[in-house]
């Protein structure tokens, strides 16, 4: 069986490079993204993340097999107990507490991130859900090895993102990416048709195009 994650990439080809190659990610590889910029796109992620970790809940939710819902159990932790501490170790250093952050206000970006892809899996079944939150995990995957990649280690030692890089570059996080695609295609094996292909490129190539306003967003406000 093919790579589900490739043919819906290359579906949703122009989206996939608008989002991966953002003007955001391309600032903060060179180290020349404002601080300012930064720290709006670190608030709102938390606001993010908060959502992502309901999608999690509600795979769970929408979950026929033990192993399906072991998988969203295990996202929903990584979320709720790695990855929100990443955004609370840096904001802290900016003065901002876990309190701040979730007071904070959602973005206009950051709500229809999240309800878009909360909605998929209210209105569809696993295999939309997952294809929605793909672009998300996987793609921050592909960003984190490639900024990593063309840092090389001792650039990335002095770099004002390290910490960012590092956190998706990472073997920890890569496995996570890796296993997501993986679970992807066992879901795509036992409930895609041809038919159905073009409905989930279209949520996939809504969900890059998502994410690429996620950054416009941090950059512009
Ligand atoms: C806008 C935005 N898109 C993607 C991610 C990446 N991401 C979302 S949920 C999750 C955990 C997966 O287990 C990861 C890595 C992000 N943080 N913010």
């Amino acid at each position: 069986m093919s790579d589900v994650f490739e043919r819906l990439k290359s579906a949703a080809q122009e989206d996939w490079d608008a989002y991966v190659n953002h003007m955001f990610v391309f600032r903060m590889g060179i180290g020349a993204l404002p601080q300012a910029a930064f720290q709006r796109y670190l608030v709102q992620d938390y606001l993010f993340l908060i959502q992502f970790a309901r999608a999690n809940a509600l795979a769970i939710y929408k979950s026929r097999t033990l192993a399906d819902m072991r998988r969203a159990k295990a996202a929903l932790s990584a979320i709720l107990d790695v990855e929100l501490n990443l955004h609370i170790r840096l904001s802290e250093r900016w003065g901002l507490s876990s309190g701040d952050l979730e007071q904070a206000r959602e973005e206009p970006a950051t709500t229809a991130y999240t309800r878009f892809v909360l909605d998929c899996g209210a209105s569809g079944d696993l295999l939309d859900l997952h294809t929605a939150l793909a672009p998300c995990v996987i793609g921050y995957g592909e960003i984190g090895a490639r900024l990593a990649d063309s840092l090389g280690p001792a650039h990335l030692a002095e770099h004002p993102y390290r910490e960012w890089i590092e956190e998706y570059a990472g073997p920890a996080y890569q496995e996570v990416a890796a296993a997501a695609r993986l679970h992807l295609n066992a879901l795509a094996e036992r409930a895609l048709t041809e038919r159905r292909f073009g409905e989930l490129a279209g949520l996939f190539g809504e969900a890059c195009r998502l994410e690429a306003d996620f950054w416009q967003m941090s950059l512009t406000i």
